[in-house]
């Protein structure tokens, strides 16, 4: 392994590349990801689509048990002579859409496929019980306008950014990758908010559902159907009543939720099988 443990495409001994594999070029951009998923030892990681292990190999580094998950069987056999030294580190040939995830709390640090992206999200964040703590993500630009704007595009990015904070750290030239992709890239972070609760996201789910099934109407008319004073409530709850549901904020409606799933006069529906189940 080189001095700095990164796996930069081998010059000398060519890995095959027929599926147009965009591999991480940039050692300070991996280790930037790594550092802003906060790592420590007793942490569990995944790292999905590990490839030669641009990113694996720092996050080996902090000690903590990494899970290098990898479809292509001869990114698996060069990972594992790369990363063989690393006692923390097991290299899984598995597709990242149907590896069991971890039922322990864990983090996810990962340049994921741009093909996968949209399906390893709703794994991981959809799920009431998935055990995501926390993620940091190379992922394609626009995907990540669209997991961090500030008004969601729809229920279910809202669902996602009401329980985990999105947030955009920065735009990644394709520049960095080698081959070079169409498309810049974006280095994504993802934290959970607060502890989970069972009610409260029953709650949720059912004000998001009641905001999105008419966007642009009143947030006042997407709560009425509770039956307490709808401009009281909101304004307690700092969201203002006039305001078009959709633009209301994730975190508000989640904050609103964990207020109304304390008040034992009212019923919530409970969550769709898909939304309740672990990902696994
Ligand atoms: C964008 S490359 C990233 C490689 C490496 N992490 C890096 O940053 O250089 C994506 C990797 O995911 C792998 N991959 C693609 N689809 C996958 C899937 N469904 N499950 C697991 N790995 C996958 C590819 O073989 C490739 O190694």
């Amino acid at each position: 392994m080189p001095a700095n443990g990164f796996c930069r495409p081998a010059r000398k001994h060519p890995v095959p590349n027929p599926s147009g594999v965009h591999f991480l070029a940039a050692p300070r951009i991996a280790d930037e990801l790594v550092r802003s998923a906060d790592i420590t030892p007793s942490d569990l990681v995944v790292d999905f689509g590990a490839g030669l292990g641009a990113i694996t190999a720092p996050l080996a580094r902090t000690g903590a048990e990494i899970l290098a998950v990898e479809r292509d069987p001869v990114f698996v056999d060069r990972l594992r002579d790369r990363l063989a030294d690393f006692g923390n580190v097991r290299v899984i040939p598995a597709d990242a859409r149907t590896f069991s995830l971890p039922r322990r709390r864990f983090a996810v640090v990962a340049s994921i496929p741009y093909a996968v992206s949209t399906a390893l999200m709703r794994r991981l964040l959809s799920p009431t019980a998935s055990a995501l703590d926390r993620a940091a993500l190379i992922v394609e630009w626009g995907f990540a306008k669209r997991l961090s704007a500030a008004t969601p595009r729809d229920l279910e990015i809202a669902w996602w950014a009401a329980r985990f904070e999105l947030r955009l750290v920065r735009r990644i030239p394709a520049r960095h990758f080698s081959p070079a992709p169409k498309v810049d890239s974006a280095h994504l972070t993802v934290r959970r908010r607060g502890k989970p609760d069972k009610l409260a996201d029953r709650a949720l789910w059912t004000l998001l559902q009641a905001a999105y099934r008419t966007p642009r109407a009143p947030a006042r008319t997407a709560v009425a159907f509770l039956g307490r004073k709808p401009h009281r409530l909101l304004k307690a709850n700092g969201i203002d009543p006039e305001r078009p549901a959709a633009t209301v904020p994730p975190a508000d409606w989640a904050a609103l939720a964990r207020y109304l799933a304390a008040d034992r006069g009212l019923h919530w529906p409970p969550l769709p099988k898909a939304l309740r189940g672990d990902g696994r």
